[in-house]
């Protein structure tokens, strides 16, 4: 079966089973990733309470680790529920953003690691870079000028060799590899890195699939799947928005998740195996 005929059908599984996903995400972009989950056909909780996060954890079917605002306080409530979901067989994944970029962002990164069994990464060429422990030269939660000369696919590589794990780097092309299999995702548009929280975005939609899946272990084809909702979805808000402006195209992109469906998958999906 094809990548994308896979991702076509991980989708209506998703839209069938409205997987909860647990997000314990930053401040800037936790509205839009809590729309794109619906948006997908999925149900988003966002908790971040050291309270409650294991509680909640155990009753969800993916949970989404986002380091975008970070406080000693988040890292213990990741913990909590990355322990549990581990626990449970509940799929992890994890949004190391702006990874490299100050120490507590380092720390946390490296704790999560090392405590939490994570079935994908996300993130950019920077924060991927980083936690492959390849030399990255973050300053903000944006691909730095430095690291734009780094290949994605060998970020990826060390990261999944060094995690154990599906890694996803996202850029102009996207790349995914669990160590064994890759695949290269095309689509979107540049209009994509011009509004905040695309990227937060793509790795809500990668708990969504991976929730939807029939167990665990299914990491790769739930990450190639998001990225290329993600890919065909900016380019449908590109085409009716694109010329209005960032706000436009920012809410274009959330109906154009909400227009997708097995079918537009199968169809437009460009997916590259290898
Ligand atoms: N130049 C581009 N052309 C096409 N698609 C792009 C481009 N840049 C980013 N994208 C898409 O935008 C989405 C987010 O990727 P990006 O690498 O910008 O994430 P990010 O840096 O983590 O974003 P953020 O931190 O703002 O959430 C992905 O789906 C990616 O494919
Ligand atoms: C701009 C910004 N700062 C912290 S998180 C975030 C959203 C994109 O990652
Ligand atoms: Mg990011």
């Amino acid at each position: 079966m094809s990548m994308a005929e896979q991702a076509a059908l991980l989708l209506d599984r998703l839209q069938r089973r409205r997987p909860l996903v647990h997000c314990i995400t930053n401040y800037v972009t936790a509205n839009d990733c809590a729309n794109i989950l619906l948006a997908i056909g999925a149900s988003p909780i966002m908790a971040d309470d050291p309270e409650e996060t294991e509680e909640i954890a155990a009753a969800a079917s993916a949970l989404v680790l986002n380091m975008g605002t970070p406080s000693r306080r988040k890292l213990e409530a990741m913990i909590r529920a990355g322990r549990r979901a581990n626990e449970k067989g509940i799929p992890v994944i994890l949004d190391p953003v702006g990874a490299g970029a100050s120490r507590l962002r380092r720390e946390m990164a490296e704790s999560l690691i090392r405590k939490v069994r994570v079935d994908i990464l996300r993130g950019n060429v920077s924060e991927v870079s980083f936690a492959a422990g390849l030399a990255s030269r973050e300053k903000g939660v944006d691909v730095s000028e430095a690291d734009r000369g780094i290949d994605r696919t060998e970020a990826a590589l060390a990261a999944a060799r060094r995690l154990g794990c599906t890694v996803a780097v996202t850029g102009e092309v996207d790349v995914v590899t669990d160590g064994r299999r890759t695949a290269r995702i095309r689509g979107g548009s540049s209009m994509m890195a011009r509004v905040t929280g695309t990227g937060c975005m793509t790795s809500a939609l990668a708990g969504a699939f991976a929730g939807a899946g029939a167990e665990r272990g299914d990491a790769f084809p739930a990450a190639v799947a998001a990225l290329a909702s993600m890919g065909i979805a900016g380019e449908t808000a590109f085409e009716k928005a694109g010329h209005l402006g960032c706000g436009s195209f920012h809410i274009a992109l959330l109906d154009a998740v909400g227009g997708l469906n097995e079918k537009s998958i199968r169809e437009r999906a460009e997916i590259e195996e290898g």
